[in-house]
């Protein structure tokens, strides 16, 4: 499926990213870093605003951030929030995983303690249009 290695890696950098995420609001921190077929790691935290419905999710902010790098096709991302709960994608991020295909989604509490789940379950019969 996918290495160890590999997904030590990406939460690692999930992880990294983390302590950079702006949430004076809900003082939860999220980190998200996504594999491209590129072999590029892109990460992402989550932006809060004073206007809390314009909060960007760590996801969405990774992807975005690949895709403004000119990467459109991925093999996993790899989502930490804090020590206790994994931290699984909410329903916007899910929608966006989706429209750039990312296969696997792996959960992490740190870099030992995760697990994988394929996009498919946590999204099934998504919306699209292409
Ligand atoms: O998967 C998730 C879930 C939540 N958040 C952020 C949004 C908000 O800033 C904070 C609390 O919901 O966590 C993410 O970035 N990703
Ligand atoms: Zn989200």
């Amino acid at each position: 499926m996918i290495d160890d290695v590999i997904c030590r890696r990406l939460l690692a950098a999930a992880r990294a990213v983390r302590v950079r995420s702006y949430a004076p609001y809900s003082r939860f921190s999220v980190g998200a870093a996504v594999l491209g077929t590129d072999g590029m790691v892109y990460t992402g935290c989550n932006v809060e605003n004073a206007s809390y419905g314009l909060t960007i999710c760590a996801e969405r902010n990774a992807m975005t951030h690949a895709v403004a790098a000119g990467c459109r096709e991925f093999t996993a991302v790899a989502i930490v929030g804090n020590e206790e709960h994994y931290t699984p994608p909410c329903g916007a991020c899910r929608q966006v995983l989706a429209e750039f295909n990312v296969p696997l989604v792996i959960l992490g509490k740190n870099e030992t303690a995760y697990t994988i789940v394929p996009l498919a379950e946590l999204l099934p019969f998504g919306f699209n249009l292409l």
